[in-house]
């Protein structure tokens, strides 16, 4: 099934399909075409924005596809495979869904049918997206080079177990938006200072790029915060009101709450 110019079918055209799709454009090797449900509007958007195919249905594309991406929600997913499941032809199956783990797949699908999970986030767009991906148990080393190849155009990619993608996908997934909460605040803040909101963004921007660049060097994070908080100074008047607001719990209840949400 896999061919010289692999063909790669998204099923949802929503906000994660076009940031891996601006990613993937950015690569000569891939053929893409994308459908959805029926935004027609959508798609059109999608054709002029990245150049590629559209199609009114999946079954148009289903026999000439390599790779099947669905990018719908989770919960529109039993649906769908049920019907996917009479076309399959060993194509691989890849989903980008919260809580739809390759077990699913393979139960919903043909026997020996080539599964994978991703979970990227929306920095894909950039080529920044870090991304997790498990494989199910029939997806041979040509399918999941095929899948690195893909990843490696949105970003960094780690391969964890099925397990650890339901553990971790708030963390990758979601918290990305955590962190725009907080320099939403941190902008308004800037604000008040009477900078206009474009230089806010641009200082809370580059201090979270520059934050985001030191814990790269492998220094712990307490470690940094330390060296940030001069003792008795100004940061250290700060971290003591997160401290006593149990910032640590914030994070956490709102990890759990991206848990409980998740179940299928
Ligand atoms: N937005 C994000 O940051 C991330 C999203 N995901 C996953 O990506 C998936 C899509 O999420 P978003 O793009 O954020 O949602 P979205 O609402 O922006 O897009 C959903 C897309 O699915 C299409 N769709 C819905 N039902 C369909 C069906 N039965 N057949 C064909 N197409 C259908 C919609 O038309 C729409 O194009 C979800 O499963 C989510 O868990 C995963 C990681 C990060
Ligand atoms: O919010 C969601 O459900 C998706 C999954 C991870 C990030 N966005």
């Amino acid at each position: 099934m896999i061919s010289t110019v692999n063909r790669v079918l998204f099923i949802g055209a929503g906000r994660m399909a076009q940031a891996i799709i601006k990613g993937l454009v950015q690569q000569s090797d891939f053929h893409i075409a994308v459908t959805n449900n029926g935004d027609e509007q959508r798609l059109n958007y999608v054709k002029e924005k990245f150049g590629v195919e559209i199609v009114e249905s999946w079954r148009e594309e289903i026999e000439t596809t390599d790779v099947i991406v669905l990018a719908l929600p989770p919960e529109a997913h039993g649906s769908l495979l049920n019907e996917l499941a009479n076309f399959i032809d060993k194509h691989l199956i890849v989903t980008v869904a919260a809580g739809i783990d390759p077990a699913y797949l393979e139960k919903s699908l043909p026997e020996g049918t080539p599964v994978a999970w991703m979970m990227p986030n929306t920095a894909a767009e950039l080529g920044k997206s870090m991304t997790l991906y498990t494989c199910g148990t029939h997806t041979n080393s040509s399918h999941e080079e095929l899948l690195q190849q893909m990843l490696s155009g949105i970003g960094s990619y780690e391969k964890v177990t099925e397990q650890q993608i339901h553990e971790l996908t708030p963390i990758t997934g979601s918290a990305p938006a955590f962190v725009y909460a907080m320099a939403d605040t941190l902008i308004n803040c800037a604000m008040e200072s009477g900078v206009t909101e474009q230089q806010a963004r641009k200082l809370v921007a580059e201090m979270i790029g520059g934050a985001a660049s030191m814990l790269k060097t492998g220094e712990s994070p307490k470690q940094l915060a330390d060296n940030v908080a001069t003792p008795g100074g100004v940061t250290a008047a700060g971290l003591d009101v997160l401290d006593r607001n149990n910032f640590d719990g914030l994070i956490s209840g709102a990890i759990d709450a991206c848990h409980k949400r998740a179940k299928i």
